[in-house]
């Protein structure tokens, strides 16, 4: 199983990105373009030959969930069609490992964009917080675009997004004073979530980043709450 060609590339990219998730939003020129509550969505500008991909950096903080909890739902795909509205159709192309798939994803179409699709792997991993002790493991999902010959970037039908994806989350938990057993009062997760989608043909810059200022900050939105309405009344996976 480690021994898939696409390994090396998993276990590279996942560190990498996940670095980059560790940075915050210290780093480099983010501009904060969605606020609502707790969570901050950055942005930056950037093009590519003309084509609009603009690296996000959204940072949230979600009460009463585990960063492991926030990634079992965000990785597995029997939850997708739940969360991720823009979806059309959704298939599991390869499982590499159990905390490794390949999906490919057919995305609605968002007008004035033609239809899109993405083939990416996806892994889950934990991590111990090197200089953080009483922060519990952090875990992260990394969605990075693949290519495969079943799946021909040129296939007539929808235009292939390439995406590098991180779902980077730590769990605080603060200890009840009375020595009572930790409750979903007591956890916090902290979310940054990192995202670069190059739209793969040209769309109007203005009509893509109207789509993504509209898009993100509901994706996000919406997935927390998910993952809360399905956790609330479970035993705490840490
Ligand atoms: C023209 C590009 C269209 C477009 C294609 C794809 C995606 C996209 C794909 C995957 C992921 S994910 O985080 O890996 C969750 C699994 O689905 C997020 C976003 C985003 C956009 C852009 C439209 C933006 C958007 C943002 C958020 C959700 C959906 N769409």
């Amino acid at each position: 199983l480690t021994s898939h060609p696409l390994w090396a590339d998993i276990r590279k990219v996942t560190k990498e990105q996940m670095h980059y998730a560790s940075l915050g939003v210290g780093e480099g020129a983010w501009q904060l373009f969605a606020e609502e509550g707790d969570m901050k969505m950055y942005r930056r500008e950037e093009e590519l030959n003309g084509l609009v991909i603009d690296p996000l950096k959204a940072c949230h903080i979600v009460k009463g969930v585990t960063g492991r909890e926030m990634c079992h739902y965000f990785f597995s795909p029997q939850y997708r069609k739940d969360w991720e509205t823009t979806l059309e159709q959704m298939t599991v192309v390869e499982k590499i490992s159990d905390d490794a798939l390949i999906f490919h994803q057919v995305h609605k179409r968002i007008w004035p964009t033609a239809q899109r699709d993405a083939l990416f792997w996806s892994h889950m991993t934990h991590i111990t917080d090197p200089n953080d002790h009483d922060a519990h493991d952090i875990w992260a999902v990394v969605n990075n675009s693949t290519q495969l010959p079943k799946f021909p970037t040129k296939n007539g039908k929808c235009v292939r997004v390439t995406l590098t994806v991180c779902l980077y989350c730590q769990t605080l938990i603060t200890p009840p004073k009375d020595g009572t057993a930790v409750s979903r009062d007591d956890i916090t997760c902290k979310i940054t979530y990192c995202s670069v989608v190059n739209p793969g043909g040209w769309v109007p810059a203005s009509a893509l980043r109207a789509v993504y200022k509209r898009e993100y900050p509901k994706f996000l939105k919406r997935f927390t709450a998910y993952v809360l309405s399905q956790t609330k009344n479970e035993p705490i996976l840490f």
